[in-house]
């Protein structure tokens, strides 16, 4: 089997732990820049030319688009798709999973637990949003911001409106939220490959900071998750259509909240809060995936690949 892991960070930590996964059981892969691909379309044959030469001879396709690149990213991801290799995620569950308001709007109607979250054409009667989310402290988030800029804790109602009409001046499509103070700046990340968690951490934020996220500051540890918060995590990534996913979540007296779910999760933190191969995790799932569409037994190994 020969995959391509689609980074543009051939260095970092979750290509590389792919990559060492995919030689450990013995497939070639390769790490694959989206950007530096040029999709050609023609009658009958996509293909991709990577440094002006044909990318052929793929099994599978690792996808790990960055949040800045998600229009290429996909397009490179649908390219693939076309050209009947299989991929990890899905082009189309990577677009949906990144407009927030479009996965909440979907994880809505799955009848997951969410925080209340309200969203408008730039309205002018902003005082009705943040009542809409229950009132002051409300949590104003830009759409598609990751790593936590773009989130933004308003304490009081006047706090919230001045940010959220400097926001809609920017032009920039926020949602309002409930804030859930009972997570005391923790989330949990649940880590869910091919319908099962793989493994989970709590995230908290460092002191003083509502936000969890790693790459504020916050550090993650190993937790149990209790059933419902594995039920919802199982649930999030299925409506979402995502193989691979991080789910976000709070924990709060009505149970727990997803608060959104990724569809290029880092495997450091996980890695090092599980001590578990979730990269080991990832790659037997794309090679399964390339058993079934290959309709027998187990993926072949690299030296049974035709060479290219
Ligand atoms: N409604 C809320 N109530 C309390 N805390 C919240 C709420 N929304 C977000 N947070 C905190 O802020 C953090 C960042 O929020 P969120 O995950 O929505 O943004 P993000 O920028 O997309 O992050 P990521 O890098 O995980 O994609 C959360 O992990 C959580 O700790
Ligand atoms: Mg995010
Ligand atoms: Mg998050």
């Amino acid at each position: 089997m020969k995959l391509a892991i689609l980074s543009r960070e051939p260095k970092s930590y979750s290509t590389q732990r792919l990559v060492e996964a995919a030689v450990a059981r013995g497939y070639a892969a390769v790490v694959v820049d989206h950007l530096q691909c040029n999709l050609v379309l023609e009658k009958g044959r996509p293909s991709i030319l990577y440094h002006g030469q044909p990318l052929e001879h793929f099994d599978a396709v690792v996808p790990r688009i960055g949040a800045s690149v998600t229009f290429y990213g996909t397009a490179v991801v649908r390219q693939f798709e076309m050209m009947k290799v299989r991929t990890a995620v899905d082009s189309q569950a990577i677009v949906r999973s990144r407009d927030k308001l479009r996965s909440m709007q979907i994880l809505s109607r799955a009848g997951l637990g969410m925080p209340k979250t309200a969203f408008t054409n730039f309205s002018q009667d902003v005082p009705a949003m943040i009542e809409q989310v229950g009132g002051a402290p409300v949590i104003i988030k830009l759409l598609e911001g990751t790593q936590g800029l773009g989130v933004v804790l308003a304490e009081s109602a006047k706090a919230a409106q001045s940010v959220i009409e400097a926001f809609h001046n920017l032009k920039a499509r926020i949602i309002v939220q409930e804030f859930i103070a009972e997570s005391k700046g923790a989330d949990l990340r649940a880590f869910v490959v091919d319908g099962q968690v793989v493994g989970a951490m709590k995230r908290q934020g460092k002191e003083g900071e509502f936000r969890s996220n790693l790459h504020r500051g916050g550090v993650g540890t190993l937790v149990k998750l209790s059933r419902a918060e594995k039920a919802a995590a199982l649930l999030a990534a299925k409506a979402l259509g995502l193989g691979i996913a991080g789910v976000d979540m709070l924990q709060s007296k009505r149970g727990p909240l997803v608060l959104e779910v990724n569809s290029s999760p880092g495997l450091e933190g996980i890695e090092k809060a599980t001590q578990l191969d979730i990269a080991g995790r990832i790659i037997d799932y794309t090679a399964a995936l390339v058993s079934k569409k290959r309709g027998k037994g187990k993926a072949k190994k690299a030296s049974d690949a035709p060479v290219p």
